[in-house]
C-alpha cells in the first residue's frame, strides 16, 4: 500500500502516555484511497497483549473507521512475529477492582464492536494469536495466516475456565465438536492445522500478500448494498452476541468473581512464573 495513497491516523495516543512511555500510537488506522479499506494495526510492544488502554484503542479505532465510511477493516499487527499474545495477564494479577471492571467492559466492547462490526472485516494474522489473540481473529469474517505461527485458545490448559462469549467466537467459526475438543484440550494449532480445520480461510506468504488476500474478501461484497449487508450480518450474529448484549453485568459479576477467586489468581502466578522464567534461562 503506497503512502500517498493512504490517510494515516493513530488512537490510544493519550491513554497509553498515561501508563507507558515506551510507544504512544496503541493502534494505527490507514485508510487506502483509492479501495476505501482501512487497515487497523496493533501496534503494543513487544506482544500486542490486551490491556485497558490497549483495547479502548481497538474499540475507538474501529467505531472512528465505520464513522468515516471505510469500505472495511483488516486487522494486523506491526510485530512481525506476534498478532496478539491475548489478554494482558497483568490486569488480571491481584487486580484492582475498579480497575478491572472497566478492563473487563473494554473487553466485552471491545469484542462486540468487532463481532457485530457493520463493515467486512478480516485478519491478516502475521503471528501467534493466542488466546483473545485468537478470539479477535475469529470475530473477522475472515482469515489469512502466515506459515510458522501458533493460533488458538489454550485457557483450559493454564487452569482458566473460558467464558461463554469466547466460546461462541469460536463456535462462529468452527463446527460443535471441533470447537468442543480443542477447548478443553486447550488446543492450539499451526498454520498448516488450522487450514486443515479451517480455523483460517487461506495461507499467505508475506504479510502484504495476507493483506491484499483480504482486501479482495472484503471486495467481494462490492456488489452486496452495505446496509443491507450489514442488518443481515447482525441477524446471523446475534445469537452469539446474545449473552454480552442482553446480560452484560451478569457475564461481568461471573467474570469478576471468578477471576479474583484464589483459584485462578494460584494458577495465574504459577502461568507468569513460567513465561517470565522462560526469558532467563
Ligand atoms: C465459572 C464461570 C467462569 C467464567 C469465566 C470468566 C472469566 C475467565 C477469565 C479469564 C479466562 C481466561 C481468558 C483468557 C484469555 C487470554 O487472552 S489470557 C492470555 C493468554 N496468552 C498467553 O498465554 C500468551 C503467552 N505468551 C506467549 O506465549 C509468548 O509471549 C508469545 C506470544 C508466543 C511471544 O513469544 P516471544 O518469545 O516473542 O515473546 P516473550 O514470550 O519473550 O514475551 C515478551 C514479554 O511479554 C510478556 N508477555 C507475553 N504474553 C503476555 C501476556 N498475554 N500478558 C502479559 N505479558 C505477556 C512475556 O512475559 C515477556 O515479558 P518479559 O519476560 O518481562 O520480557
Amino acid at each position: 500500500m503506497l503512502r500517498s495513497q493512504t490517510k494515516l491516523f493513530a488512537l490510544g495516543k493519550r491513554q497509553l502516555c498515561r501508563s507507558m512511555s515506551k510507544s504512544c500510537d496503541l493502534t494505527l488506522v490507514e485508510v487506502d484511497d483509492k479501495t476505501g479499506i482501512a487497515t487497523l494495526t496493533m501496534n503494543k510492544p513487544p506482544v500486542n497483549s490486551c490491556n485497558l488502554e490497549m483495547m479502548r484503542a481497538l474499540k475507538d479505532s474501529m467505531k472512528q473507521i465505520e464513522g468515516n465510511k471505510s469500505r472495511g477493516i483488516i486487522l494486523t499487527s506491526s510485530n512481525n512475529k506476534v498478532f496478539s499474545s491475548g489478554l494482558d495477564l497483568n490486569e488480571l494479577r491481584n487486580p484492582e477492582q475498579e480497575r478491572l471492571v472497566a478492563f473487563w467492559k473494554e473487553l466485552q466492547e471491545m469484542w462486540l464492536t468487532l463481532y457485530l462490526s457493520n463493515l467486512p472485516t478480516a485478519a491478516a494474522i502475521n503471528g501467534h494469536a493466542l488466546a483473545v489473540g485468537c478470539v479477535m481473529a475469529s470475530a473477522c469474517e475472515y482469515r489469512v495466516m502466515l506459515p510458522g505461527f501458533t493460533i488458538g485458545i489454550h485457557a483450559t490448559k493454564f487452569g482458566y475456565v473460558v467464558p461463554p462469549f469466547i466460546v461462541n467466537s469460536y463456535l462462529s467459526v468452527l463446527p460443535r465438536p471441533v470447537v468442543e475438543r480443542a477447548l478443553l484440550q486447550g488446543k492450539i494449532f499451526s498454520t498448516d492445522e488450522a487450514q486443515q480445520i479451517n480455523l483460517i480461510d487461506e495461507v499467505a506468504n508475506s504479510k502484504e500478500e495476507a493483506l491484499s488476500k483480504c482486501a479482495s474478501f472484503i471486495g467481494s461484497f462490492a456488489e452486496a448494498n452495505p446496509v443491507a449487508r450489514a442488518l443481515t450480518k447482525r441477524q446471523l450474529r446475534a445469537e452469539f452476541a446474545r449473552t454480552l448484549l442482553d446480560e452484560p453485568e451478569a457475564e461481568l459479576k461471573e467474570s469478576l468473581e471468578y477471576i479474583t477467586s484464589p483459584l485462578f489468581q494460584d494458577s495465574l502466578d504459577a502461568y507468569l512464573a513460567k513465561l517470565k522464567s522462560k526469558n532467563k534461562k
